[in-house]
């Protein structure tokens, strides 16, 4: 099996605090993976690393093979990333915004469009494609950085709360497009905070504690060494508090 986003022994300290210490961990092709921890346990600082955007204080990171501290540029071009903030470029109209991104990317015209027509219209912006995103609320603004991370179709998508501020049917929608895409082979790596849904949705989960990686691997692997029929938010309960 492919490991997509491979994590091997990344550790990151800022001073004296370490943050996130010595976690390994794989998201595997055709899986999707939930990233859960309380505030503050390290999944920003974690997702941030396997992106790219801070360097780890060791420890190394590759997608699809490809370090991302050796070769970043090439790392980059496999993943689409969602921050967890979504206001940015909000001088930019919606479909200014998506095309610059496409641009960054390559995307051939023919393919972006069929992309923004299809994706706007799940997400219920197309009418708003020509507004500003500082008009935008903020669940709009979080499906036009959505639609702007995966409009170069990366095999890897790297969500940090995704689902936040989306409406039902939006959620629904990024739901089922997730599953649509590991489907394909892809993998999907992402954190959220609502257990429900990494239940329902997850293939693999990874919890992390104060910065320690207290779990990887599926749902019934994880029951069968806990209470099984125990819901996720109860064996999570569980095993962050006997580990304090
Ligand atoms: N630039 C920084 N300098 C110092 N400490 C930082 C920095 N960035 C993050 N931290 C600390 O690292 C720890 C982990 O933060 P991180 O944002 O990764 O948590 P998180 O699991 O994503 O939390 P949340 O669920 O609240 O988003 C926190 O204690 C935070 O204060």
């Amino acid at each position: 099996m492919i490991r997509l986003i491979c994590v091997q022994n990344y550790t990151k300290k800022y001073g004296d605090k370490t943050v996130v210490n010595d976690i390994s961990f794989t998201a595997k092709d055709g899986a999707i993976t939930g990233f859960i921890g309380h505030n503050g346990a390290g999944k920003s600082t974690t997702i941030k690393a396997i992106t790219g955007v801070i360097r780890p204080t060791s420890g190394s990171i590759t997608i699809n093979g490809i370090d991302i501290q050796k070769d970043g540029k090439k790392a980059k071009s496999q993943f689409g990333y969602v921050s967890d903030s979504p206001d940015h470029f909000l001088r930019l109209s919606g479909v200014e915004y998506l095309n610059f991104m496409a641009d960054i990317y390559d995307t051939p015209l023919d393919e972006r469009s069929a992309f923004i027509e299809n994706y706007a219209k799940r997400f219920g912006i197309y009418d708003s494609l020509n507004s500003t995103i500082l008009s935008y609320s903020h669940g709009m603004r979080q499906k036009i950085m959505i639609m702007g991370a995966l409009i170069h179709n990366p095999s890897v998508w790297i969500l940090d709360e995704p689902l936040t501020g989306l409406d039902p049917q939006s959620a629904f929608e990024l739901k089922q497009m997730m599953r649509e895409h590991v489907k394909k082979g892809n993998s999907v790596f992402f954190s959220t905070h609502v257990l429900e849904v990494a239940e329902k949705l997850c293939d693999e989960i990874c919890i992390i504690k104060k910065g320690e990686l207290l779990y990887c691997g599926t749902l019934d692997e994880l029951r069968a060494t806990h209470k099984s029929n125990a819901s996720l938010e109860n064996i999570f309960l569980e095993l962050t508090e006997t580990k304090e």
